[in-house]
Parts: structure tokens; sequence; C-alpha cells
């Protein structure tokens, strides 16, 4: 029967170091090089996931050189390949180095076999989930479309379509709530288009883009008193949807008369007033409950526009997105932009799950449109994205352990995510038993 142990090849001149290494773990096929030649022929041959890297080789055994002329050809060769250097005593900074040149952890001569292992035991977990998520993506992402036209493999944003499919064939007032760039305009389109207004007119008008004076005449008309005037937006959209983005914008008085004119066109000869028979469908970045409390928004307006509130999350609590939706747009602007282009690189998924996209669903748009422009390959990577792969959008690394903790949340979340909340499914996908996801989640306070 054929071994299909992973491939974990140890790079290390010491033969001592190397006789002990190799029996340690058994839990894998060991290939062992002595130099950065034979590094890289073992690369080559057996393509392991995971590699230990003793950075004093000859022939600069004292020194760091050619420990990191082996690390940056391999990572050249084979990108994914999670490579965790050794360092000896007073060479914390050259490890520290090795791992801002994209090398995946470190460990501290001489050699503890029992923490070595740990190490390699979760980097072969890290490039197992990397892989899974890699072909998650290529899988994308028509399966993975809600409402006609939204991406998303998340429960989170599936729940939100689900809601949207619900309210959109009555006439209820609906308010999206959520951060700028999270969808807000594209999933009006949707809760329009899947309403009975579908043939009718689907206008948008932002309170926050214009003067409370251009605002009033673009909503009622020049002239709000003459039924005659049928220029304003209200009255354009009948038949249809009006679609008020950013409408914790509008100022009291403007309020005041859309609350009126609601009450009007509900009164039994409402049906005269110009605008009668459009739906309003109203979206904001703001938190209007808060602001009603504070008097900024009305309190009367706010009960009637806001009949059912669809919370939009967040791109960072949509765990597999970043990297399904860059996936949708490479695909989308690949023959407009740089039709070389055919994927991301492994460093880009990471980063792309890494970063907490502060302007969501936008800004991640913007960064693929960006990159495209200027990959040099085939592959986007983390640096055409403007991303770096260990910054985490901003959120300082401050030591090893802190980092460990965040690649564990993320691996859970993601394997939570994946199996709609399986605990056995999502231990088995992380590799680990129940109880230990168990202890895992009640360690990070993370909910099962
Ligand atoms: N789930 C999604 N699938 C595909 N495309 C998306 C998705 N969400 C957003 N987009 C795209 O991202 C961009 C931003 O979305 P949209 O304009 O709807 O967000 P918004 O919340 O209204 O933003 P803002 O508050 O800045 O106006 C659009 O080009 C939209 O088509």
């Amino acid at each position: 029967m054929s071994d299909t142990r992973p491939k974990l090849l140890i790079v290390e001149d010491d033969p001592g170091l190397q006789r002990q290494l190799r029996w340690a773990y058994d839990a894998y096929r060991v290939f062992i090089a002595g130099d950065r030649e034979e590094a890289i022929d073992m690369l080559r041959a057996e393509a392991p996931d995971v590699v230990t890297l003793d950075l004093g080789l000859p022939p600069d055994p004292d020194g760091t050189s050619e420990g990191f002329a082996t690390l940056a050809d391999m990572l050249r060769i084979k990108p994914d390949t999670k490579i965790i250097v050794a360092s000896g005593h007073g060479e914390r900074e050259s490890a520290l180095e090795a791992i801002a040149g994209s090398a995946y952890d470190f460990y501290q001569k001489p050699v503890d076999i029992h923490e070595l292992g740990l190490i390699v035991r979760r980097a072969f977990h890290v490039q197992a989930l990397e892989r899974d998520n890699a072909r998650l993506v290529e899988a994308a992402p028509r399966d993975k479309q809600v409402l006609g036209r939204v991406i998303t493999a998340a429960p989170e944003m599936t729940k939100v379509a689900r809601t949207i499919e619900r309210v959109a064939p009555t006439d209820v007032f609906v308010l999206l709530a959520g951060g700028s760039g999270t969808g807000k305009g594209m999933l009006a389109e949707a809760l329009h288009d899947a309403s009975q207004r579908r043939d009718g007119p689907f206008v948008t008008v932002n309170c926050a883009a214009l003067s409370s004076a251009m605002l009033e005449a673009e909503l009622f008309g020049r002239d709000p008193g003459d039924a005659s005037d049928a220029g304003g937006r209200i009255n354009a959209a009948r038949g249809g949807t009006l679609f008020l983005d950013e409408v914790a914008d509008m100022d009291l008085s403007l309020q005041a008369q859309l609350l009126l004119f609601l009450k009007q066109r509900g009164n039994a000869d409402g049906k005269a007033v110009n605008g009668a028979d459009t739906r309003i469908l109203c979206a904001s970045h703001r938190d209007l409950g808060a602001m009603t409390a504070a008097g900024t928004f009305r309190e009367d307006l706010y009960y009637r526009l806001a009949e059912v509130v669809v919370r939009i999350p967040a791109l960072k609590d949509r765990p597999g997105d970043p990297a399904l939706l860059a996936r949708h747009f490479l695909n989308r602007l690949a023959d407009d932009l740089n039709p070389q282009v055919k994927g991301l690189a492994p460093d880009a998924l990471a980063a792309l799950d890494a970063w907490s996209w502060p302007g969501n669903v936008r800004e991640l748009e913007n960064r693929v449109k960006r990159a495209m422009i200027l990959a040099e390959g085939k592959l986007i990577t983390a640096a055409d994205l403007d991303l770096d792969p260990e910054a985490g959008g901003g959120a300082d690394i401050i030591n090893l352990k802190l980092a460990r903790e965040m690649a564990d949340r993320r691996a859970i979340r993601h394997a939570m995510a994946r199996t709609d909340g399986n605990i056995s499914g999502a231990a088995r996908m992380l590799g680990i038993s129940r109880p230990t996801l168990y202890d895992l989640l009640k360690h990070y306070h993370m909910q099962g």
C-alpha cells in the first residue's frame, strides 16, 4: 500500500541531529537534506508541504546567508511551502527576519523535539486548511450565489438573503443597516427585483450627497404644493421602488416632510398623492436606533421606515467570503484589465483572510482591480493587493502566542462556518478530536 503520510523535509547539516529528527516524526514521511542544493532537489522531487530549515548551512555554517538563500529559493519554487526556520542562541533577530521574508515560523536551538513537533503539526494543519480554502474558491462562484447576484458562502449572509426574499413580495418598509461597502445598494436592487414591482423603475437617491434644499427638490419636485409637478423622484419611482441611501443624513425638517407625505398617502384619499404607489426602501451605515435616542432622527419616522431592519454583516464577519469574492471579481475583470491573471497566490489567500476589511466589499473590489492592473505574474500576490499577510488590517502582532491564537480562531471560525456549526464535522476538518475542539472553543470564548 502506498504511504499516504504527509511529507516533511528537514534541512540540517548536523548528522547527529539529522538522525534524531528522522526518528522523532514517524507520523510523517521524513526527507533529509544537508545543504541548499540537496534541499532544492528534494523540494522539486517530493514537494513536501512542510520544511524545517537550519539557517546555518554550509558553506556558511556559522552565519545565516546560506540559510536565507535556501529559504528564498524554496519560496520562489513552491510559495505555499510552510518553512520553519531554526535559530541558534542569540539569533532571534535572524529568525524574525526570516519570518518577515515569509518563513512560516521559527524554533530555538537546541531543539526541543516535543515543541518542534507541535509547530510542525500546526504547519501541516494550516497548509491543509489553506488548500481546502483554495479548493472552495476554485469551486466558486456559481453555486455560491444568492438573490441572483450576491456572492457569498457565509451562513450569516445567506440568512440576510433569505430575509430579503421573504420581505420582497410584501410592501413592508425595510431598512438595510450595514457599514459602507457591505452591499446595501446591491441588496436594495435585489429586493426590488424579487418584488412584484420588478418591472417598475428602481430609483436611487443618496441623501448624503445633496444639500437639504436640493434633496427636497429631488424628492418632492420643484413645487411640492403643485400636484401637476411630477418632477420629484418619489413620483418618478411610482410603480417601482425608491431607494433612499444614507437616510440618516436627511435633516430634521426634511424628515418632517417625508413623514407628512407618508401620512398623507396613508389616508383614505391618499391615492391622489403624487408617488402614492412608490415603495420606499432605506439604508444607512449609521445606527438609526441610537440616533432616535439622541434626537437627531425622528422616532416616528424611524418606526415607519424601519418596519423590518435587515442587518448586513461586515465582510470580516463572513468567513471565507473575501477569497470567494476576490475570485469573483478577478474572473469578472480579467478580460478587460489583465487576461494573463489566472488566480490568487497562496499568500494572497492568507492575506485576504487576515485583513479586517474596514471598507468591506467595496474595498476588496478596489484592491482586486488595482492588483489586476499591477500584477506581473499569473497569480495575484498579497503585495499586488497591497496587503501585508501578517498585518491583519493594522492589528499589530505583538508576539507569536497572539499570532497563533489569531490563526487558531480564524481556522476554527472557518471550519464552523463550512460545516454549519457542526462540531464533529468542524473537528474533522481541523484534524482534531471533538473534545479538543470543545476545549478550544471554551478557551477562546467562542460559541459552539
Ligand atoms: N456579496 C456581493 N457579491 C458580489 N458583489 C458585491 C457583493 N457585495 C457588494 N458587492 C459589490 O461591491 C460594491 C459595493 O457594494 P454596494 O455599493 O452595494 O455597497 P454599499 O453598502 O451600498 O456601499 P456604500 O455604503 O459605500 O454606498 C458594488 O460594486 C457591489 O456590486
